[in-house]
């Protein structure tokens, strides 16, 4: 599409779609004009593509998650389609500011952190690879909540991407699904009718998902709620206005908002109400396109792989052999054999608070059919495995994780370390009884958003030495290794960061009015809020650095700033706590004349997609420091390598197979390992030996408990120094001696540039195995087994 043609669609819709007047237009209709112009050219290979999935009968991949955490769409669309050149000039010929643009966009945050923007990634690859695929998921009216920071405390105000036009969505009236909760169910022999007490509809808006070189094209589709019956006409003419509007209110509440807890079930009914809703919308949609194709159900695993992402889904095995055995009249143990045979289930976290149980009653009560079925899962698994202990409804409550687990075909971790560990630990009873159903499948991120699109400098860099292959085959990264040891690549490299960092710091200096030094130590620490993922154990360290410049400013210090960024779940007051501690200390050690040169904090409120694209092109050092065991893969850690940062970290979930792939000397590790995390924690008074043999750790810890960053309330944060003192379930104190020596060897490493820019770009080079192509690729052969559609010609 030549600039010309592109300027002429933008104007065409601003006119006609917009209906706007160039000469009046605000910066809001020409990102809507311009959206839609891209997206005319994105809808035809979309079409394409479903026609060349039905016509070809080809197998379907289903990813049913609860979160999508998508960003931006508009740059991702007009880079996949290379048209980046033409509408920069069309933009130009009409005097519009690109970036000011792509800022106007608000972010889909339609997710908590990792498992959401995973989903995000898959969806983006499984485009790129042309893989015939579709995403279930919940279009929340309110994604994750925003934060800003007040006095340092963490304030949240709710999200609304949608108060504006989304251009990236088509509503699908005619798509309006059924969903029943409640009531009673007659059995009739094996089957049953249930009966539901109170209906309400899931309708449908479709977002196109494009692939690289627009390739190919598949569809997100998004449920909103809606009421079986709107408005209560005659309620309101009674004057009762409240009543009348109650059932669209209470309807539309299931889509209303993104449960902003990661890690911690809440066990809310609404929460429970919402997975049912988004999964049975998903299931029913599923049967009816395959059954639009075929008439054989017992085909259905032939023709359908669904993925269910986490246990928030897991509803999906009861429910699908509700259908086949209830409605379509399978026998009960052929519909568990082809539902099992269908679904696959990713677990992404040990954590036992993660684990998602649901009570008995409330299960009953809200589903109570699906009760019944899971009882008869579990007495049909004791049967063939001939073993009575392991069960989903075990002990008053239904335990999602084991539902998952036995209604699968296929279960994977998302890295290797934890894949072994989900086999000693959370899956150990059901691993022994089914030794190979547990596979790995080490996560990855999309490296068109995460290196091509946010940081076009060290993109440009790489295409000019090797070409652009690696865009789609990552793998190719490795073909600037012979460039990296040329002294003048080398340069360009650096130079590549320190521009990144540059626009960084004036970016820090106009939205937060600190000044920041680009030739510092960008030390970024980037990941919701959690005691895991240790922010305190690097509050820590950074206090003891504060400390031992104030004790001799003129020791070379070598400059470092460190930049937090993150959420916590709102009810999480320890890890409010900790946003609270590094705003404070903020407040005090970049106003500090003694120290300031040579250490600041800088912590840029609401943490998002968005932002992460800003700052991980700028970062030199990823901090990835979470306790051995805890963190499943990680993906920021993968994004941070790619982008030329060096990991300081721990041997903890993809760590391990970032410092395998790229070098242990390319690497800063530290800390204990998994198995010396458990040893260590049973060992009584371990933080408090820790803090004796530290004398810095000591200090530090004193100087948080004597109020040194809250004079004004010296308890502020007695919760973190006591519970650090006498608990430290996560370790901070015993890997604090460790991670100090790792951060000092950090220092001298930067001292020497040269050989720190080699060190990142062989980073960047070792990097291309964690890209989302490649993950698909292993769930492609080892899960789903479907193979890609060949491509259409390149856009
Ligand atoms: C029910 C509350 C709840 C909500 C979300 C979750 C997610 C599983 C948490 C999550 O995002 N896990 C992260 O998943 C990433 C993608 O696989 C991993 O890279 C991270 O290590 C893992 O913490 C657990 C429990």
């Amino acid at each position: 599409m030549t600039a010309s043609e592109m300027k002429n669609a933008i104007l065409h819709h601003l006119v006609y779609t917009l209906g706007k007047d160039a000469a009046h237009a605000k910066t809001y209709d020409w990102r809507m004009a311009l959206s839609f112009a891209v997206r005319d050219q994105i809808v035809d290979r979309w079409f394409e593509a479903t026609r060349r999935t039905y016509a070809e009968h080809r197998k379907r991949v289903y990813y049913l998650s609860l979160e999508f955490l998508i960003g931006r769409l508009l740059k991702d669309a007009v880079i996949n389609m290379r048209l980046e050149e033409a509408v920069q000039d069309a933009l130009d010929a009409l005097k519009i500011d690109w970036h000011e643009l792509l800022e106007d966009e608000p972010d889909a945050a339609l997710g908590n952190g990792g498992l959401g923007r995973l989903a995000a990634c898959f969806m983006e690859s499984q485009a790129t690879l042309g893989l015939p695929a579709m995403g279930y998921g919940i279009r929340y009216e309110h994604g994750l909540f925003r934060q800003s920071f007040e006095d340092g405390r963490q304030v949240e105000e709710p999200e609304d991407w949608l108060s504006q036009t989304h251009a990236w969505e088509f509503v699908r009236p005619e798509v309006a699904i059924d969903i029943g909760f409640g009531g009673h169910v007659q059995e009739i022999g094996s089957r049953a009718n249930w009966y539901p007490s109170e209906m309400l509809i899931a309708m449908a808006h479709d977002t196109p998902v494009i692939g690289w070189k627009g390739r190919w094209g598949n569809t997100l589709r998004l449920w909103e709620s809606r009421p079986m019956h709107g408005f209560d006409l005659a309620r309101f003419n009674r004057g009762d206005y409240a009543a009348a509007a109650e059932p669209e209110a209470l309807a539309r509440t299931l889509s209303r908002v993104l449960y902003p807890d990661d890690h911690t079930e809440q066990g809310k009914e609404l929460r429970l109400k919402q997975e049912f809703f988004h999964t049975a919308a998903s299931i029913r949609d599923i049967i009816r396109r395959f059954e639009s194709e075929y008439d054989d159900l017992k085909l259905l695993p032939k023709k359908a792989a669904i993925q269910i992402n986490d246990t928030h889904p897991a509803i999906a095995g009861p429910e699908l052999v509700r259908i086949l055995h209830d409605e379509r009249g399978m026998d009960f143990e052929e519909a568990v054999g082809i539902a099992r045979n269908t679904i696959s289930y990713t677990n992404h976290t040990l954590l036992p608070e993660a684990l998602e149980t649901w009570g008995e009653a409330r299960m009953g009560r809200l589903l109570p059919r699906h009760m019944q079925l899971i009882d008869r899962i579990d007495d049909l698994h004791r049967r063939e495995t001939g073993t009575g202990h392991v069960n989903a409804h075990q002990d008053g409550k239904v335990h999602m994780g084991t539902l998952g687990f036995i209604m699968a075909h296929k279960v994977n971790g998302v890295a290797a370390l934890h894949t072994e560990l989900q086999k000693t630990t959370v899956f150990k009873d059901l691993h022994e009884l089914h030794p190979d159903r547990i596979v790995n499948q080490t996560n990855g991120v999309t490296p068109r958003r995460w290196l091509l699109s946010c940081n076009p400098r060290l993109a440009s860099l790489i295409t000019e030495g090797i070409g652009d292959g690696w865009v789609d085959h990552a793998e190719d990264l490795e073909k600037i290794e012979p460039l990296v040891a040329d002294p003048a690549w080398l340069d360009r490299y650096a130079a590549a960061k320190k521009a990144n960092k540059v626009d960084l710091s004036n970016w820090i200096a106009e939205t937060m009015e600190i000044g920041v030094d680009p030739d510092a130590i960008f030390d970024i620490q980037v990941k919701r809020i959690h005691e895991y993922k240790r922010q305190h154990l690097n509050l820590l360290e950074t206090i003891a650095h504060w400390q031992e410049i104030r004790d001799n400013p003129n020791a070379g210090w070598v400059p470092r700033v460190k930049i937090f960024g993150g959420k916590a779940f709102p009810n999480y007051i320890y890890a409010k706590d900790m946003v609270r501690l590094a705003n404070d200390m903020a407040r005090v050690m970049n106003s500090d004349p003694l120290t300031s040169r040579y250490l600041k904090v800088v912590f840029p409120p609401n943490y998002n997609v968005s932002l992460a694209e800003r700052l991980i092109p700028a970062a030199d050092l990823s901090e990835q420091i979470s306790t051995a065991g805890k963190e499943a893969s990680g993906t920021g850690n993968m994004k941070l390598t790619l982008n030329g940062a060096l990991t300081i970290g721990t041997l903890d979930g993809a760590n391990v197979e970032i410092r395998e792939l790229v070098g242990a000397e390319n690497f800063f590790l530290f800390g204990m390992t998994a198995e010396e995390v458990m040893a260590r924690r049973a060992e009584a008074g371990h933080a408090a030996r820790a803090i004796a043999e530290d004398h810095r750790l000591a200090r530090a810890l004193e100087a948080i408990r004597s109020g040194i960053f809250s004079p004004d309330e010296p308890g502020r944060y007695h919760s973190i120094t006591e519970n650090l003192s006498h608990h430290d379930y996560f370790m901070v104190c015993s890997d604090f001696t460790d991670y100090w020596r790792a951060q000092r060897e950090v220092d001298t490493a930067f001292t020497d540039p040269k050989d720190w820019a080699r060190k990142a770009a062989l980073n960047t080079a070792r990097a291309g195995w964690f890209s989302s192509d490649r993950t698909i690729r292993g769930y492609m052969k080892d899960i789903w087994h479907t193979d890609a559609a060949p491509q259409v010609a390149d856009a």
